[in-house]
């Protein structure tokens, strides 16, 4: 019993016809939300950081690895989305094959994931508005005892997301234009100013890292094998792979929008791997011209692209990238927001959360409870934690979520071989399974601090579960 409470896939597909959520999605406007949540800080900062402290000018070849495993995760994604449409995604996933209680804990990561996706981004986003428009930092600034930039914003994007799937989608469209639009631009300028010097060697040599990491810092495979700390050189690339991981995720958000799309299972697919797709190219491009412009050890971390144009003296175009920053970011945030509502609604729905989140509004047909609530506890974090260093638990929490998905594939294709699915992955079940490998690898190059914060959360959420989703479950009635 209890634990193998499991929901039967016929159940899920059934509910595609309750009409709670609005079907008004559009394979574009998949796209646009892919690309919407994917872009972000990721390439903006974590391509400069990651290519001065850990992998020099083969950070290139650590946002290839995230591609490429990221690409696993999602045909894995977009066989289950395509097959299962659901606001739940992996949560609802996970309750058609492990059973109730793995699906509470996937749910309860995804909320981790998308809730600290929002409040990391708000606050970056606030800064990069602070920059372009000269605010106080007081008010908009990390060192802000309360940060009014990146509540207001929150605020603002809440609104959007509560009145309608069609404006959160409109909304992104337009900002997803703006980004994907200065990124073109760093690239088609940025090539002029590539030297070949730059660029040799591709991978420094491996050297000791010149201080000590704690314990807490270090990768936790590093920390467990007690192996000797180093930066740069094939393992320099791996540790920035785990950390550049980020810029890839968000791209699952997609798989919350089965019960709104026109047709789910034609557009879902396309949207995840085609939104992945564009992102990825945009990355390599980009990371290269970076690292081609400046020399690797001088990359100025706060604010790595519009440094390099800058030192160039490309100003127009610096001024640019960071209007690129803050509307990428705002989409960024926007999806987020939206896919909260999502999987708290989901959760309301099957009772593991109050049923009071699980219904939408009347009028608008967007899960309005789950999405204010979500959103008041993301801006109450935003203001007062500075959470900036957090971005590792985001990637964890996505990973977990992966691996799980990546299972789940073999797993639903054995119990229900006769679902009609437009999208298989292939050599299945070996390449979900290599998924779910390169993910776990991955996650054990993420440091202890950020496993110890991750197996609280989970702990914490198990608790919840045991206290009051066991009971309230629509399957314990
Ligand atoms: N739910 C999430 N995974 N959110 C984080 C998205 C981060 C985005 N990929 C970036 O580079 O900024």
């Amino acid at each position: 019993m209890g634990v193998r409470r499991i929901l039967d896939v016929d159940k899920v597909l059934e509910r595609q016809d309750s009409g709670e959520l609005k079907r008004r999605l559009r394979g574009r406007d998949l796209i646009g939300f892919g690309v919407g949540i994917i872009i972000g800080t990721g390439i903006f900062t974590l391509a400069g950081v990651e290519a001065k402290t850990h992998a020099g000018p083969a950070v290139t070849l650590s946002f290839v690895i995230g591609a490429v495993v990221a690409g696993l995760a999602a045909l894995c994604y977009a066989e289950l989305a395509s097959s299962v449409p659901t606001a739940g995604s992996a949560y609802t996933y996970a309750f058609a094959t492990l059973g109730e209680v793995f699906a509470w804990i996937i749910g309860w990561d995804l909320l981790l994931e998308f809730a600290l996706g929002a409040a990391v981004v708000s606050r970056g986003w606030s800064g990069y508005l602070a920059n372009l428009l000269g605010l106080s930092p007081s008010l908009f600034g990390e060192e802000a005892p309360v940060n009014i930039g990146a509540v207001l914003i929150i605020a603002v994007l809440t609104v959007v997301a509560v009145v309608g799937i069609k404006e959160s989608a409109f909304l992104t469209n337009i900002l997803v234009l703006v980004k994907v639009a200065v990124c073109v631009l760093i690239l088609a300028v940025g090539a002029f100013y590539v030297k070949s010097t730059n660029l040799t060697p591709f991978i420094p040599p491996s050297q000791p890292s010149g201080s000590e990491a704690a314990t807490l810092h270090q990768p936790i495979i590093q920390a467990a094998l007690g192996l000797e700390q180093s930066v740069y050189g094939i393992g320099g690339v791996l540790t920035a792979a785990a950390v550049v991981f980020f810029a890839y995720t968000g791209f699952e958000a997609l798989a919350n929008l089965g019960e709104e799309t026109v047709n789910p299972k034609k557009d879902l697919k396309v949207g995840i791997l085609g939104a992945l797709f564009v992102c990825a190219v945009l990355y390599l491009g980009v990371s290269l011209v970076l690292t081609g412009m400046v020399e690797y050890t001088t990359i100025d971390v706060s604010a790595p692209l519009a440094s390099a144009f800058d030192a160039v003296g490309e100003h127009w175009v610096s001024a640019l990238i960071s209007l690129g920053a803050v509307t990428g970011l705002t989409s960024v945030m926007m999806v987020e927001l939206v896919t909260i509502g999502r999987i708290g609604f989901a959760m309301g729905r099957d009772g593991l959360l109050p049923k009071a989140l699980g219904t939408t509004h009347p009028k608008w047909g967007t899960p309005h409870r789950m999405t204010i609530g979500g959103a008041v506890l993301i801006a109450i974090l935003a203001a007062l934690v500075p959470i900036s260093e957090l971005s590792d638990m985001v990637s964890i929490g996505a990973l977990s979520a992966m691996i799980i998905v990546a299972l789940a594939v073999p797993v639903l294709r054995r119990k229900r071989p006769d679902l009609n699915r437009s999208f298989t992955v292939p050599f299945s079940p070996v390449l979900p399974v290599v998924a779910a490998l390169a993910c776990l690898y991955l996650m054990l190059n993420l440091d202890v601090l950020t496993w110890i914060r991750f197996a609280v959360w989970l702990a914490v959420g198990l608790a919840i579960y045991f206290a009051y989703g066991r009971k309230h479950s629509k399957f314990a009635e």
